[in-house]
């Protein structure tokens, strides 16, 4: 097998694929879910997103003997599939794990001051803590937040301080779902949240899923949440998407496009993450460095700071979670085409960074701010 002349075929939403794949041979770049059997009669390698179902179908009788998914979940992929036909795998894990937790962190600073509480007066239950998760858990501690980690698959592998989902949702006062979707199994997370649990949820709490959208029975959310409109919702991801359901979009405080971890920083290190274990499947050394690529994406961000800022007004300088939810909110006018819009809010997602790539000037931070800054992610000199 010559290494220059391959033959790719790729999802047209993964970024720096000419740069990491480029050399390797032909890329053709397809819409992620249109990818089908007859686009891979010819193929080598198929790099996918979280949009294609690679199943044995798609990959029946094809010659495709690598397959890489630039994303951190791997519900939409056949491993088995994969497996029985020798066919390398590879997915990017934690590619964009502290796209999410920032994500996530800019929300509930949004959510803080329009309510009216502090951060660090309340309890956050993190459910599936995991990359995302203890990055999250990482930057809650920091902030002196109170957490309740709930685990089952860690709890059973021995790691200790982990309490009962039930527990959790009775007690936290924020909950944030990170948990992969998983069908089968001894800790399914299919409809994890469901109408016998959510009503178990302490009034005035806010739920936050950022994980997979089945992870909560959506029909179930939207029946209780008209009940219980107490409960702030913020959903990043929907149990049919593309297709959203109005009500309940209608029910959440914020509704994104399952962009959580669209940093440009995530989406590079997914497809780098990729390259790295292409050169492994293939048995060549790596030669393109993770800080090269971000560098010739060439998108610096800078923070010039003037002295009256807090916490909340710097970390909505890197990520605002209202203009996605103000674009996604836009997105549902019309009920024919919502799909499709969902879909293309994802492909046109404005370049986002992430905190540690920020470069925060002008007037220096106190103690007690540098402090917070860099508990959520900012690297000050
Ligand atoms: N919204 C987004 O943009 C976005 C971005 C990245 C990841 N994700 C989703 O978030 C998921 C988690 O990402 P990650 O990087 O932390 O994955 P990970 O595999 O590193 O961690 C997942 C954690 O969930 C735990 N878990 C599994 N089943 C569970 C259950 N039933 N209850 C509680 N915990 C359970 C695992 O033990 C593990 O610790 C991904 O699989 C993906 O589906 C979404
Ligand atoms: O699993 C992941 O990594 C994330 O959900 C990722 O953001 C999915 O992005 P997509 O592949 O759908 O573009």
């Amino acid at each position: 097998m010559k290494l220059t002349n391959l033959n790719i075929v790729a999802d047209e939403n993964i970024p720096a694929l000419d740069r990491l794949f480029g050399h390797f041979g032909k890329i053709t770049r397809l819409p992620g879910r249109t990818i089908q059997n007859s686009d891979l009669q010819e193929a080598d390698l198929l790099l996918v997103r979280s949009v294609t179902q690679v199943s044995e179908q798609l990959i029946a009788t094809s010659p495709v003997h690598f397959v890489g998914t630039a994303t951190i979940g791997t519900d939409h992929i056949d491993k088995a599939a994969l497996k029985n036909r020798e066919i390398g795998f590879s997915s990017a894990p934690g590619c964009n794990a502290d796209a999410v937790a920032e994500y996530v962190v800019s929300n509930l600073l949004l959510i803080a001051s329009e309510k009216g509480f502090k951060l660090k007066d309340q309890t956050v239950g993190i459910v599936g803590v995991g990359n995302v998760g203890r990055r999250l858990q990482q930057r809650l501690e920091a902030l002196g937040i109170k957490l309740l980690l709930n685990d089952p698959p860690r709890e059973a592998a021995g790691d200790q301080g982990f309490v009962q989902l039930e527990s959790l949702l009775q007690q936290a006062d924020i909950i944030c779902l990170h948990t992969p979707l998983i069908k089968e199994g001894r800790y399914p997370s299919y409809h994890l949240l469901n109408a016998e649990n959510l009503p178990m949820v302490k009034p005035d709490s806010i739920v936050l899923n950022a994980g997979r959208g089945p992870v909560i029975d959506n029909v179930a959310l939207l029946d209780w949440h008209r009940k219980r409109p107490d409960v702030t919702l913020l959903l990043d991801v929907w149990e049919e998407e593309p297709k959203v359901d109005p009500q309940l979009a209608q029910q959440v405080r914020i509704g994104t496009p399952h962009i959580a971890g669209y940093s440009l920083d995530g989406k590079i290190r997914g497809t780098w993450m990729l390259y790295t274990a292409f050169c492994q499947h293939v048995g060549i050394q790596p030669e393109i460095e993770l800080a090269d690529c971000l560098a010739e994406a060439d998108s610096p961000l800078q923070i010039v700071l003037d002295g009256s800022e807090d916490l909340a007004t710097i970390v909505h300088r890197v990520y605002q979670p209202e203009a996605d939810h103000q674009r996604f909110i836009d997105s549902l006018i019309d009920t024919g085409s919502q799909p499709q819009r969902f879909d293309l809010l994802r492909k046109r997602y404005p370049v986002r960074r992430e905190c540690a790539a920020a470069k925060l000037q002008g007037v220096k931070p106190d103690k007690a701010l540098a402090d917070q800054l860099k508990a959520v992610g900012f690297i000050l000199e």
